[in-house]
């Protein structure tokens, strides 16, 4: 699929972009023309011939002792160079063996679920929507809720928002491969979404509560459990305080709601800390959890098929968070 090849193209272009390693080059060097590399030369030189901004953006910093300090010099991690094959020794192999198969020789990874929990305030949704950004090779399912829509939010790309009368129509309909009434409210995940994607072949990202995520688990077990929490307690309301979406009342029970959710890490597969101001090292943690989950062996035995029997009517649903 053409947006598949994208989406891994981009994620390899992040990899590069995280890959760039920071370099110290005096004034000097450069006007010798001694810099670490000629890219990284220009990037600086072309700071000082007045576009500051542009190599700022790039993450150069000026050092009034240091010289400059620059990122952007790429690391090099070229393969060595190999001498071409000698056709004649090919021509004698495949004379001895028959012709060489060209058809890969790992298996292709079956789609996996993954699911990201964690409590109220913690960063899922900052996390995801950075994640969104780098990772156009996964599909985020927009679970539906009938609460009311906060300020800034958008229908179906922050939620699907219906009423409660629709949602217990989905529900009668079993529309809904999981659902959970969340701080008083319906939250559900739209079957038809999951299993769309699944059978693209395309791996599934869902965010959701921790009650929904241990239903989740029991459905599909292996789907890939990520608990995301804080540096600590105090730093977790600070961030659920200045987000103000909540009145007092409201925040004190996402609050007590937390510290029940916390006991939960011990029920999932990972736990993240998305630790303050450090968000892009949480979504890199993420997607190397990912990564690292697909390319386990057990997902690509094609004769292994544990796990994605989502049909099945979800248990346990319908429970009320404190
Ligand atoms: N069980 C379940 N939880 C969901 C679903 N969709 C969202 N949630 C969770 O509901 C919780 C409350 O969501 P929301 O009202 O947006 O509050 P916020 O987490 O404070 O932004 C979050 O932990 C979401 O992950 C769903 O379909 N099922
Ligand atoms: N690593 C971080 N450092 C500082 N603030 C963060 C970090 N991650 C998220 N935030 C902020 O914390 C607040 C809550 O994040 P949000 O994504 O809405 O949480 P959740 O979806 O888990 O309820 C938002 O204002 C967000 O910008």
């Amino acid at each position: 699929m053409a947006h598949r090849t994208l989406g891994r193209a981009a994620a390899r272009g992040a990899q590069t972009l995280r890959s760039l390693r920071r370099t110290t080059v005096s004034p000097t060097e450069l006007a010798d023309g001694h810099g670490p590399s000629t890219s990284c030369r220009n990037l600086v030189q072309c700071s000082v011939l007045g576009k500051p901004r542009e190599t700022w953006r790039l993450g150069t910093t000026t050092s009034p002792t240091k010289g400059y300090s620059v990122v952007g010099a790429e690391q090099q991690h070229k393969a060595p160079t190999q001498p071409l094959p000698d056709p004649e020794v090919m021509k004698l192999v495949e004379a001895a063996l028959g012709p060489l198969d060209t058809k890969p020789l790992a298996p292709p990874s079956r789609p996996v679920v993954i699911v990201i929990s964690g409590p109220s305030g913690v960063g899922k949704d900052a996390v995801l929507n950075r994640l969104k950004e780098q990772r156009e090779d996964l599909y985020f399912v927009v679970t539906a809720t009938s609460r009311p829509k906060r300020a800034g939010e958008v229908e179906g790309r922050d939620y699907f928002f219906v009423s409660k009368d629709k949602f217990e129509g989905w529900i009668a309909d079993n529309m809904l491969l999981e659902y959970a009434v969340v701080y008083g409210e319906y939250k559900g995940i739209p079957r038809q979404q999951v299993d769309a994607a699944l059978a693209a072949g395309t791996d599934v990202v869902l965010r959701i509560d921790v009650q929904g995520a241990a239903t989740v688990k029991r459905l599909i077990p292996d789907c890939i459990s990520i608990f995301v929490t804080a540096d600590s307690e105090d730093v977790l309301v600070k961030r659920l305080v200045a987000r103000k979406t909540e009145p007092l009342d409201k925040l004190l029970v996402r609050v007590k709601t937390a510290r029940a959710e916390n006991d939960h890490i011990k029920n999932f597969d990972y736990v993240v800390v998305n630790r303050d101001g450090e968000l892009d090292a949480c979504v890199a943690e993420v997607s190397g959890i990912i990564e690292a989950e697909k390319a386990r062996v057990v997902r690509r035995h094609s004769s292994h098929h544990g796990g994605h029997n989502h049909h099945h009517k979800a248990q346990g649903q319908g429970q009320v968070a404190p």
